[in-house]
């Protein structure tokens, strides 16, 4: 008889916020000493136990920026397999509500034209954001 291990895969999800202002978006560069050092991502976070995306990423927000969100729409999940874990990424399209942005992990953050986001590097999968807000947009409009 042949025996089939199948290791569980962690599975991690993460809320993340493609945030609008004054027709620009918000990118966030991941601090230096990092997974992903000083690649560019949509600021968010992993949940915490028992939280929903929309409660996980208000709170991730208010720790990473100091701002407070309103959440618009979400945008469709891209998954993101790392070999020894899947990073579901939940990508929502958000409004800032307050305005004065504080950053405690970030390196710093830009606020890009929609087609300029492509221009920087992204973590993998970003781009898959990217284009699923592109697709929105063209909706929208
Ligand atoms: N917030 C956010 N995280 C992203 C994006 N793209 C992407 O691969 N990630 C990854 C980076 C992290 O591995 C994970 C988010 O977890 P986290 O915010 O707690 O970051 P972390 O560095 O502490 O996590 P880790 O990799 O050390 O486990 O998702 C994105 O656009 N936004």
């Amino acid at each position: 008889m042949i025996e089939v291990f199948v290791s569980e895969k962690l599975v991690v999800r993460v809320p993340c916020a493609v945030i609008e202002h004054e027709g620009k978006i918000l990118a966030g560069q991941r601090s230096a000493a990092l997974s992903f050092p000083l690649q560019w991502e949509f600021p968010g976070g992993k949940l915490e136990k028992g939280e929903t995306d929309e409660e996980g990423l208000i709170r991730e927000i208010r720790e990473e920026l100091d701002v407070e969100i309103e959440i618009i729409h979400k945008l469709p999940v891209t998954v993101k397999d790392q070999g020894w874990r899947e990073i579901v990424l939940v990508p929502f399209v958000c409004r800032l509500r307050s305005h004065v942005i504080t950053l405690t992990e970030h390196e710093q953050v830009l606020w890009l034209n929609p087609e300029e986001l492509p221009s920087i590097d992204w973590t993998e999968g970003d781009l898959n954001i990217i284009q699923n807000y592109y697709d929105y947009l063209s909706i929208k409009l």
